[in-house]
């Protein structure tokens, strides 16, 4: 399936206004960084995640700890065209029961990543409580699942793929939509 770029939805300088932000209402919202732990979803939800932490650490001087989850999306029934999602890992050397949870990925799209994190996390501990931050929330949802936190909340088509490009992975911060010059 051949992509092509369309729109820039956000720069760097976009995706750093963005990530401060939630960093703060991640504060303002726990009231403090008490019990606060980040779990960052493969592979660019552990980075946005890991830069939370980072600017969380610059404002309050307190180290949030990051763990992650590995969980990858494959399509089970060409018919039904039917998206699965399954955890392959985990590495979360902390302990979070009793802990409010900030899940962090980078796109936000019919929800199973987030259903499958959520169970990896269930079956791990038992936090108080777990919130949702995303980059992108695209919209289209299969599940009932909404996030905490949202850089921004673009209108998409299905046709199209939101691609997050960081320095971590691509060398370069920024959000594109590419559309896909044929479906099957
Ligand atoms: O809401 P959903 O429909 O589950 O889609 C969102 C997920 O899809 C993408 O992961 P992808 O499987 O493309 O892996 P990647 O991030 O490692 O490229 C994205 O990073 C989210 O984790
Ligand atoms: O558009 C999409 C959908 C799922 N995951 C992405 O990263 N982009």
């Amino acid at each position: 399936m051949e992509l092509t770029e369309k729109t820039q939805l956000l720069d760097a300088e976009a995706i750093r206004r963005a990530l401060t932000r939630i960093a703060h209402e991640i504060v303002e919202k726990n009231k403090g960084t008490d019990n606060l732990v980040l779990v960052g979803i493969k592979t660019r939800g552990i980075h946005l995640a890991q830069r939370l932490s980072e600017r969380i650490m610059a404002f309050e001087e307190q180290q949030v700890p990051v763990g992650t989850l590995d969980i990858t999306l494959y399509r089970d029934d060409l018919k039904q065209r039917t998206e699965q999602a399954v955890v392959h890992g985990s590495e979360i050397d902390f302990d979070i029961t009793d802990k409010t949870v900030v899940l962090v990925d980078d796109v936000l799209f019919t929800g199973r990543t987030v259903r499958a994190a959520l169970d990896a996390l269930i079956d791990i501990g038992r936090p108080t409580q777990i919130q949702l931050a995303v980059l992108v929330d695209r919209g289209h949802r299969e599940l009932p699942i909404r996030p905490d936190y949202v850089g921004k909340n673009v209108p998409t088509s299905r046709d199209e793929v939101v691609a997050v490009n960081l320095v971590e992975t691509e060398q370069v911060d920024k959000v594109i939509i590419m559309e896909k010059a044929n479906t099957l």
